[in-house]
């Protein structure tokens, strides 16, 4: 390695994004420093979307960099590659879907819906190609967040596969397409299970980077087919601050690391409540219980959203918070949080491709 790249090296290893909470070196992602006639080249590859941090990074690099090359022309080549992660017992990934990540929360109606969406709309926005699975089979509840309209159904291809739903952007998939209010859903254990693996599998997701699964409250069956069948890179348990949900949310957090999967980290909804007349801010459910949990369990809080009336609004009007008001406080703690979850799942091991594999069966 030559003297400048040696410094360029150095310089780049100083540069640390907030949500990487490490420098670009470290994190693996300056792929070359190579010193040509007349001109330095340096590829940096961010391995989680960032598009609204790039201008910035691009900045920052160049002015770190350009004055220790000598009169040297700067090729920066500064752009996105996610990768498929590790997944649990090393299972190769999908094919269709380089990282599932699994939204989980130990108790009902902590807002765990309502946040995979929000982050999956914000990895869309930051430049990802991302799917959402509602795998809440027996109360899906992302058609009407999506705003649908009621008898939404998926295309299908041979008659056994299904094309996902666009919506905002985003390829969705829901049990709540499927079945109709007519139809109840009368299955219980291994049947919902099985409908979770077919919708997963039989849905023509096309070229993933995320499929954000939003799975139902708990720690039961559809969850233990998930670790079982479904290469899960990364979790994240979405909690309120309430004691009780707590210690439901640390049992979600054991789950999965027993069954080998990743947990990126620990949301924290409804985590202050501020009034829309005077602005004061009241810690409706307690204050600091995920920051304990997180430091107990070794496990950093991706981010705090409040209990606001507009994220409730959007959310059951049909254009969530992120697609509906993208610069309101409220997306941008949405999209920090995002970022977080994928930028540490950024730092996890590679994971295995899939080979090749028909998925349809006759
Ligand atoms: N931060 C928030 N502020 C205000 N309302 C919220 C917030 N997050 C979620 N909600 C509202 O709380 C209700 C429950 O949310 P959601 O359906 O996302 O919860 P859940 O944990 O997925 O529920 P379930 O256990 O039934 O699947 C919804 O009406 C939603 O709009």
């Amino acid at each position: 390695m030559t003297r400048i790249e040696q410094a360029v090296r150095q310089s780049l290893g100083e540069i640390i994004p907030e949500e990487l909470g490490v420098d670009l070196v470290s994190a693996g992602t300056v792929t070359e420093i190579e010193e040509q006639e007349g001109r330095v080249r340096l590829v940096v590859h961010p391995g989680y979307p960032c598009a609204s941090r790039l201008p910035a990074l691009r900045r920052e690099i160049e002015e770190r960099v350009t004055p220790l090359l000598e009169g040297r022309e700067l090729a920066l080549d500064l752009s996105v590659r996610i990768k498929p992660h590790r997944a649990q017992h090393d299972m190769p990934a999908m094919m269709q879907a380089a990282n599932v990540i699994a939204v989980a929360s130990g108790k009902g109606g902590v807002g765990k819906s309502t946040t995979a969406v929000n982050l999956a709309l914000a990895l869309h926005a930051e430049g990802a190609k991302v799917g959402l699975l509602d795998a809440d089979i027996f109360g899906p509840s992302q058609p009407i967040m999506l705003g649908l309209p009621k008898g939404t159904r998926p295309e299908t291809r041979d008659g056994n596969a299904f094309v996902p739903v666009m919506a905002h952007g985003i390829q969705t998939m829901s049990m709540g397409y499927l079945v109709t209010e007519q139809t109840p859903v009368v299955w219980r254990g291994p049947k919902a299970s099985g409908a979770l693996t077919q919708m997963m599998q039989q849905t023509l997701w096309h070229d993933l980077d995320y499929l954000i699964v939003d799975l139902p409250p708990g720690t039961g069956d559809i969850q233990l087919t998930l670790a079982q069948k479904i290469p899960v890179a990364g979790a994240v348990v979405v909690t309120t601050p309430q004691d009780i949900a707590l210690l439901d949310a640390i049992k979600g957090v054991e789950m999965f690391r027993k069954v080998d999967i990743g947990v990126l980290g620990i949301v924290e909804n409804m985590a202050v409540h501020i009034c829309s007349n005077c602005g004061h801010e009241e810690h409706v459910f307690g204050q600091g219980g995920a920051d304990r949990m997180g430091r107990d369990y070794d496990t950093p809080v991706l981010g705090s959203l409040p209990l606001s009336l507009r994220i409730r609004e959007q959310a059951d009007g049909g254009t969530p918070t992120v697609a509906a008001d993208p610069d309101s406080a409220e997306a941008r703690l949405y999209m920090d949080t995002a970022r977080r979850m994928a930028a540490r799942l950024s730092l996890t091991r590679e994971g295995r491709r899939a080979f090749p594999k028909v998925v349809m069966q006759h």
